[in-house]
């Protein structure tokens, strides 16, 4: 069984308690690593970065970014529309519409369980593709904005702020001219609108425990989920909640630093395992994810490095061939230098 008819809007995710080879397993999440306390994460001014940049960077490699100048009514407005469209929009319909998805992508090759499918859905846009952006339904009327728009909208902020942070980033780690400009490729790589609905049963993950492959990637959470919001980090052993921002919707983004920031910093700069909890009280969370990767002719590399140089689509090769074969990522590990 599953907890969606054709007409509710939630995907037809599978509850644990309908496994069939629960025999023998523990639920994996309840068992799992103990909770420490919230993790207070620093605050870095995109107008003044400075030295709290690279110590964040080096240190959690997650942080808050504040004076990032991206207009608040048009993240409300985004918000506002994802919330509609993923929260009232039939299943068989939402499916339908180009860039949905939901759960874990299945390889055919292995059986996911169900405590191992994602309580989330929404729209992935990948950003090289022309405009208008092709993603979601069509608008009402014309009068309406549609998905795409404001999606255009929002990732040409997004590329403005992840370039300046990279521009800052690059300086603190002394990269050259080239590298500089190849190792954030700001207009390619990706933008998820994230909706995790409602899950009755605990033991689910909203998004599995994972690091990201990105260079840098930038979360803003929606007002309703508060300081954390589900989304946790694995830090001294423990996965920690984020605590609340000092004044509650500040309005910063989350920054994280992915795989290639940790290759081009020759392990410096972290990339920080997280993971978001699935949303069992009242309020479900909803996210915009923009993903940055550097350019896919770019070598990384850097001196020093315990890893052999390499590309994006080399890496992205890897995890493709190791979540076959072994259904999970391994990532930096596979380009050690022998
Ligand atoms: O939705 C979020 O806040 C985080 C999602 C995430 O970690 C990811 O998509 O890689
Ligand atoms: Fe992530």
């Amino acid at each position: 069984m599953a907890v969606e008819s054709s007409e509710t809007p939630c995907p037809p995710f599978p509850l644990i308690g309908d496994e069939d080879d629960v025999g023998g397993h523990e639920n994996q999440a309840a068992a799992e690593v103990p909770q420490g306390e919230a993790l207070e994460l620093p605050t870095v001014d995109l107008e003044a970065p400075g030295p709290a940049l690279d110590a964040a960077c080096r240190g959690l490699g997650i942080f808050r970014l504040a004076n990032h100048g991206v207009p608040a009514d048009l993240t409300a407005r985004l918000f506002a529309l994802a919330r509609d469209l993923l929260g009232r929009t039939p299943f068989p319909e939402k499916k339908a519409q180009p860039g949905y998805f939901w759960g874990t992508p299945e390889e055919p090759s292995r059986r996911v369980r169900p405590r191992d499918v994602n309580w989330i859905e929404g729209y992935h846009v990948h950003l090289a593709q022309p405009r208008p952006i092709a993603v979601g339904p069509p608008p009402p009327s014309d009068d309406d904005p549609a998905l795409g728009d404001l999606v255009a909208e929002y990732a040409d902020h997004m590329a403005r702020v992840a370039r300046r942070l990279f521009d800052a980033i690059a300086e603190a780690l002394c990269l050259d001219a080239d590298r500089t400009a190849s190792y954030i490729n700001e207009h390619g790589g990706y933008l998820r609108v994230h909706r995790y609905p409602r899950c009755p049963e605990p033991g689910h993950h909203g998004i599995q425990a994972h690091t990201d492959s990105t260079t840098l990637s930038i979360i803003n959470q929606d007002a309703a989920s508060g300081g954390s919001g589900g989304l946790q980090v694995h830090h001294d052993g423990a996965w920690r909640d984020l605590a609340a921002p000092g004044v509650p919707d500040d309005g910063a983004l989350l920054v994280n630093l992915g795989d290639m920031a940790k290759a081009i910093s020759a392990d410096a700069y972290r990339s920080v395992p997280h993971r978001v909890v699935a949303s069992m009280g009242d309020d479900e969370r909803l996210s915009l994810c923009y993903f940055a990767f550097p350019r896919d002719d770019a070598v990384v590399s850097c001196d020093g490095s315990r890893y052999r140089p390499f590309t994006v689509p080399e890496f992205r090769a890897q995890v493709q061939a190791d979540l076959k074969a072994i259904g999970s990522k391994v990532g930096l590990e596979r380009f050690l230098r022998h």
